[in-house]
């Protein structure tokens, strides 16, 4: 059996606390146990927010410099990933970056590669900024910046190819069809956290995201804290595979779940339905789709 065909993955869904480092001892005890009972996984995936409080007004003070390598989430998740050989992506860590003397805060994902060097980052594009009486208001852009750029990356000699995206970005279709289209993904991935009034709407994306791309998703959140004083997550960390069929859940306790994709899977569901090979780029004029 060709090995890099297939690419066994793990998700972490903790509870998150006030106290950041205790978030960070619990994501790395907790990535121990799951590496001790799954020793083939090569690629683990956070939640959104798993060592910050999802709080507008909390950000700055739990907010780190990534790109100094010592900041102590990347430190662990850096370390965790060169210490047991596996890529991670680091669900999200609010950024702190100095542009033209103005300090920007973003919601931003690291990867690493299995020698434990930051690959890549991608910051939320789509800010959350929702609000239903009565429920949910909730305005990221009070104190985040949105990111400008996508990002992908590849495993197992190129047959898998990673997008990433952030909660409220997989509500956008544009969004995944550029990594579709421009990246050629075949897992998308989004570290998230929907909550008790959106919740539902949570695994419907997991598997439109899934139907739009014909690629494996997976949906990764913290785990749902009822007495949170910040944001109640809906948790339910999820794989779905290109069919969009759910093929491995967690409900909303802390917890982790492996499975292993298969790319024949993919190019399976592709061949029977050619939807991707159907696309008429002849005829979509993109330019109309920005017209009020
Ligand atoms: N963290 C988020 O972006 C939350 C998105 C969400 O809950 C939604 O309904 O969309």
């Amino acid at each position: 059996m060709d090995q890099n065909k297939k690419l066994t993955v793990g998700i972490i869904q903790s509870k998150v606390t006030q106290n950041k480092q205790e978030n960070i001892e619990t994501m790395k005890k907790t990535m121990g146990e799951f590496i001790e009972k799954y020793p083939k996984t090569e690629l683990l995936v956070l939640g959104e927010c798993w060592g910050t409080p999802y709080n507008t007004k909390k950000f700055k003070q739990y907010s780190e410099n990534i790109e100094k390598q010592k900041s102590p989430s990347v430190k662990m998740l850096s370390e965790f990933a060169k210490n047991h050989e596996i890529y991670i992506i680091g669900g999200t860590i609010i950024e702190k970056v100095k542009e033209e003397n103005e300090t920007k805060l973003y919601n931003t994902c690291c990867v690493f590669d299995s020698k434990g060097e930051l690959i890549g980052k991608y910051r939320k594009i789509h800010l959350f900024n929702i609000d239903i009486p009565n429920k949910i208001t909730f305005k990221e852009s009070e104190t985040l910046s949105a990111g400008k750029k996508t990002f992908a990356f590849s495993m197992k000699n190129g047959n898998f190819k990673i997008g990433i995206g952030i909660c409220f970005d997989m509500r956008f279709p544009e969004l995944t069809a550029l990594y579709s289209h421009i990246h050629n993904i075949n897992l998308m991935v989004y570290p998230g956290a929907f909550n008790m009034t959106t919740g539902v709407h949570w695994g419907l994306y997991g598997k439109v995201r899934a139907l739009d791309t014909q690629s494996y998703v997976i949906l990764a959140s913290p785990a749902r804290d009822e007495n949170s004083p910040d944001y109640v997550a809906w948790g339910h960390s999820s794989i779905f595979d290109p069919f969009a069929s759910i093929v491995s859940e967690l409900d909303h306790n802390p917890g982790f779940i492996s499975y292993t994709l298969d790319l024949d899977v993919i190019l399976q569901t592709r061949q029977q339905i050619p939807v991707l090979k159907g696309k008429r780029f002849d005829f979509y004029d993109v330019s109309e789709l920005k017209k009020d």
